[in-house]
C-alpha cells in the first residue's frame, strides 16, 4: 500500500503507525479544525481502549461467531454456549424461516432496489404491517431497515423544537437520537422512576407553550437492565399531561406476556392505551428492520412524509418473509415463550444463589449482572468464554463505570446444563479474578 510514498513519506508513516500501537495517539493536525482527536467520546473511548491495552488483554467486543450465533455458538473455531445473541426463541436459523426467506430471494432478489414510495414496495411488505398491526392491535404499522432507523426516524420527525419528550434514563440510544435529531427538548427521569416522570412530565408542559406536544417514551423490557415499567400508569399519566405515549418493545416481544404479545399482555393492560408501539424484526423475529405500530393516520402521515423512510431503501424482501414466518410461529408455538421465561428465571436464580448482583431484572430475555468496574467486567468476560461461555460486556462509557455488567442474552434453545454452565462458569471466573479497582480516569 506505500509503494508510492517516498522513503522519507514510508519513515513517517511507520514511526506514526508504531506510535500508534504503543497507546500514544498520533495527533497530526492537533488543534486544528480537523483534528479527529476532539471529536465527541474519543476520550472516553480512548480511556477504555488503552486500560485494556494497559491490562494486555483481547478486546472483548467485535467477537466473530460463526454459524448460527444461537443459543450455541462458535467463537474462533470453540464451541460456546452463548448468551450474546437476541435469538431469543430460536427461529434464526428454522428451517421454516429459511425457507421462507430463501423463496422470497427466489421471487424478488437480494435488495428491492429502490423506496417503497417508488419501486421498492411488495406484497411482502403489506403482508408483514398487516400481521404486526394486527398483534398490537393498531390500525396499521410500518416497517424500515433498521430497529434504530425506526426509532430516529419516527421520533425525529414526529417531534420539533418547540416539543417535549420525557424519557426513562435507561431508553435506548436510537431514542435519544431521534430526540437530538427533532430539536426537541430531552428530559430523561431515573430508571423506572414514574413519579418522577409525572413531575417532569407537569412541570415541562407549565414551561412549555400552548402549542407544544408532549412524549412520553418507554421500553417494555429495559435492554440493560430487564425490567419492565407499570404500563397502566404510564398511560394515565400520559393522558393527564396530554402527552403521547410510545414504547419500544424490542425486548419484550416474544419474552413477555403467556403469548409473547409482549408487555400489555404481560400486564393485562389495554394496547390501546399506547399511542405509538415500536419493535425490531432483529430479536425474536430473526430477521432485521423495525416497525412502528399505530393509528392509520399517524402511519399514513409517516409512509408519505418521514425522511428516513421515504429516502430509504425499502426492508429486504427476504427479511420481511423472515420476520413473518417468524410471527407465524411465535402465534403457533407459544411453549417456546414459556421455555424463554422460565430460563430467564432459572439463571436469575442460579446466579442470586450465588449472591450476584442481577439488578431490577425480572426475568425474561435480558439479565445484567453488575460487576462495577469496566476492567473487571472485561476480565470475567474473558475468562468466562476461556470456560466456553460467551456473554456481552457492558462497559463505561456505554453505562456509568459504578454500573458496569456482563449482560446475558437468554434463549428459549438454553438447555439446563447451559444455565448451570454458565452459573458455574461465572462464580469459578469472578473468584478467579477477585476485586479489580476501576482504572483511574474512567468515569470521571
Ligand atoms: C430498546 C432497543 N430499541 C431499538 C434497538 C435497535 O434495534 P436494531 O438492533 O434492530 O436496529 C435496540 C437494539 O438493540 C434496542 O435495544
Amino acid at each position: 500500500m506505500s509503494g508510492g510514498l517516498s522513503a522519507t513519506a514510508r519513515m513517517a508513516l511507520l514511526a506514526r503507525l508504531s506510535k500508534r500501537r504503543s497507546g500514544e495517539a498520533p495527533a497530526p493536525d492537533a488543534g486544528s479544525a480537523r483534528d479527529f482527536t476532539t471529536l465527541p467520546g474519543m476520550r472516553d473511548f480512548g480511556l477504555l481502549k488503552t486500560a485494556l491495552q494497559s491490562l494486555d488483554m483481547p478486546s472483548p467486543l467485535f467477537q466473530a461467531h460463526d454459524g448460527l450465533a444461537g443459543a450455541h455458538s462458535r467463537i474462533q473455531g470453540r464451541a460456546v454456549v452463548n448468551f450474546t445473541s437476541y435469538n431469543y426463541l430460536g427461529l434464526n436459523g428454522d428451517p421454516r424461516v429459511l425457507a421462507a426467506a430463501k423463496a422470497a430471494v427466489d421471487r424478488y432478489g437480494v435488495s428491492p432496489s429502490g423506496s417503497r414510495i417508488l419501486s421498492g414496495e411488495r406484497e411482502l411488505h403489506r403482508e408483514l404491517e398487516r400481521a404486526l398491526a394486527a398483534l398490537h392491535g393498531t390500525e396499521a404499522a410500518l416497517t424500515f431497515v433498521s430497529g434504530h432507523a425506526t426509532n430516529v426516524t419516527t421520533i425525529g420527525h414526529l417531534m420539533s423544537p418547540r416539543d417535549i419528550v420525557v424519557h426513562d434514563a435507561a431508553i435506548h440510544n436510537s431514542c435519544t437520537e431521534g430526540v437530538r435529531l427533532s430539536g426537541a427538548r430531552r428530559i430523561p427521569f431515573a430508571h423506572n422512576d414514574l413519579g418522577a416522570a409525572e413531575r417532569e412530565l407537569a412541570a415541562a408542559r407549565r414551561g412549555a407553550g400552548k402549542a407544544a406536544r408532549a412524549l412520553l417514551l418507554v421500553e417494555g423490557h429495559y435492554s440493560m437492565d430487564g425490567d419492565s415499567p407499570d404500563l397502566a400508569r404510564c398511560i394515565e399519566i400520559a393522558r393527564r399531561h396530554d402527552a403521547w405515549l410510545m414504547v419500544d418493545e424490542a425486548h419484550s416481544l416474544g419474552v413477555l406476556g403467556a403469548t409473547g404479545q409482549g408487555i400489555a399482555e404481560a400486564q393485562g393492560v389495554d394496547p390501546a392505551g399506547v399511542d405509538i408501539w415500536m419493535g425490531t424484526l432483529s430479536k425474536t423475529l430473526s430477521a432485521c428492520g423495525g416497525y412502528i405500530a399505530a393509528r392509520a393516520d399517524l402511519i399514513d402521515w409517516m409512509r408519505h412524509t418521514a425522511p428516513g423512510f421515504v429516502y430509504s431503501v425499502a426492508l429486504p424482501p427476504a427479511l420481511a418473509a423472515a420476520a413473518l414466518e417468524s410471527l407465524r410461529i411465535l402465534r403457533a408455538e407459544p411453549e417456546r415463550v414459556a421455555r424463554l421465561q422460565a430460563n430467564g428465571l432459572g439463571l436469575r436464580e442460579r446466579l442470586r444463589a450465588r449472591g450476584f448482583d442481577t439488578g431490577t431484572s425480572q426475568g425474561g430475555a435480558v439479565l445484567p449482572v453488575i460487576l462495577g468496574s469496566s476492567v473487571r467486567t472485561a476480565k470475567v468476560a474473558a475468562a468466562l468464554l476461556e470456560r466456553g461461555v460467551a456473554v456481552q460486556t457492558v462497559t463505561f462509557p456505554a453505562v456509568p463505570e459504578q454500573s458496569a455488567r456482563l449482560r446475558f442474552f437468554i434463549s428459549s434453545e438454553h438447555s439446563a446444563a447451559d444455565l448451570d454452565q454458565a452459573a458455574e462458569a461465572l462464580s469459578q471466573a469472578v473468584s478467579g479474578i477477585g476485586r479489580v479497582e476501576s482504572l483511574p480516569g474512567l468515569g470521571a
